[in-house]
């Protein structure tokens, strides 16, 4: 048997006004979501436990089978796996975004313009984020580039009570009631401070504001968290797998659980993703006779924090089309049993531009078992709802598929 996931980040939303009222998901055309629908097991699962922060990195390890209240120790720490970073006990890794902010004097008056600075592209972050650790980075604290503007500062002996906030939680938001608090708030709040000042007349800004994009005018910090401890996913399933995605959340926490990344070039972890170099590598990958793929797109949920209708539709049709059309045609070559669940890990409704922790919809097909119940005429939000099968730990979905 050969098991593929495949996620959609933040592809579940609400109703959209510019969408009539109805969901991506409900106007895309996507006739292969569709059919794993009708041939399928539909329901909703809750993904980000009750108390928790609706973020990537709670949803997408509970998708991944383990219960976040136990492994979740942050998001950066996740990364830095990725990065390449091992952090020892004491360090405490932070996200550090490279943002646009509005041109204010005051730093605290600022605005959130954009958390991703114009999705900068990884090799100019690269530049920034070098000269950045120059100067504000010593002993106790490094900074790593990584893809885009998702970077990592590491802060040996730093604090791990601080309260953050994510930047995309306050797009075209005042920052000021979202600066750093509580435990080291003073420090990082002044590591921002100083970066806004080095980032300022920075060639690489210089010239993105000459080519009509936005420059990135400061660091943000947030994400904190120490070094993980996964449980082998082989240990737990007896299977052995890969994890294929843009973004070093997604391929840190495979890292963590024992999975082997899978590098697609072109991968962007925005709409323009290579969505058919996905396909194609998953497909790869259980001919070499691997088990188990998960699959990440990030592409919805990029669309969802811009609040762009079109993409977000788009990018689920591409996943449709481009992902799973020639994984539903050419994984039967390779065997005949094969399963596959597709979800998102949140919804990242376009009208809120952020994660609510909303249960997921999701489907389970099952190649040799095509009508199990619990099906539905197409894979929409609503038509998961209405099944009634409801996982309320998500990370018990893993078990259902892998076990079930
Ligand atoms: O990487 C990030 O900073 C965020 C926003 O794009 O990703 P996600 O929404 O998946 O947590």
């Amino acid at each position: 048997m050969k098991y593929l996931v495949i996620l959609g980040d933040g592809m579940a939303d609400y109703p959209v006004p510019e969408l009539n009222g109805q969901t991506p998901l409900e106007v895309s055309h996507k006739p292969q979501m569709d059919f794993l629908a009708k041939h399928g097991t539909v329901g909703l699962a809750r993904t980000v436990p009750t108390g928790m922060p609706p973020g990537s990195d709670v949803a997408n390890l509970a998708v991944m089978g383990y219960n976040p209240q136990i492994y979740y120790t942050g998001r950066s720490p996740l990364e830095a796996v990725s990065i390449g970073v091992d952090l020892s006990p004491s360090d405490v890794a932070f996200r550090c975004n490279l943002v646009t902010l509005s041109e204010d004097a005051d730093y605290s008056a600022k605005t959130m313009v954009d958390y991703s600075s114009d999705e900068i592209s990884t090799e100019e972050a690269a530049v920034l984020i070098q000269d950045i650790g120059a100067q504000l980075g010593n002993d106790q604290i490094h900074f790593y580039p990584g893809i885009s503007y998702r970077h990592l500062m590491v802060w040996h002996g730093g604090p791990t009570a601080s309260r953050l906030t994510p930047p995309h939680d306050i797009s075209d938001r005042p920052i000021h009631d979202h600066l750093p608090k509580g435990d080291g708030a003073a420090q990082l709040l002044e590591f921002m401070v100083q970066s806004a000042d080095i980032l300022k007349n920075h060639p690489v800004n210089l010239r993105r504001i000459q080519r009509g994009l936005r420059p990135a005018t400061s660091i943000w910090l947030w994400g904190q968290g120490t070094k993980p401890n996964i449980s082998s996913f082989h240990e737990k399933y007896q299977l052995h797998g890969s994890v294929i995605s843009a973004v070093d959340l997604a391929k840190g926490l495979g890292i963590c659980a024992g999975l082997n990344v899978i590098e697609v070039p072109g991968a962007t972890g925005n709409v323009h993703t290579n969505y058919k170099g996905k396909a194609e590598a998953a497909l790869a990958a259980f001919a070499a006779g691997q088990d188990f793929v998960y699959l990440h797109v990030e592409a919805p949920d990029e669309a969802g924090h811009r609040g762009e209708v079109e993409n977000k539709v788009k990018a689920i049709e591409k996943i449709d089309g481009e992902i799973l059309g020639p994984i539903l045609e050419r994984l039967p070559e390779l065997t005949p049993d094969y399963k596959i669940m597709l979800l998102p890990d949140h919804p990242t409704p376009l009208s809120l531009k952020t994660h609510v922790a909303d249960p997921v919809p999701f489907v389970i097909y099952q190649s040799t078992q095509t009508s199990p119940g619990h099906s539905t005429a197409c894979f929409t939000e609503k038509s998961a709802a209405v099944t009634g099968l409801f996982i309320e730990e998500g990370f018990r979905l893993m078990d259902r598929f892998i076990l079930g």
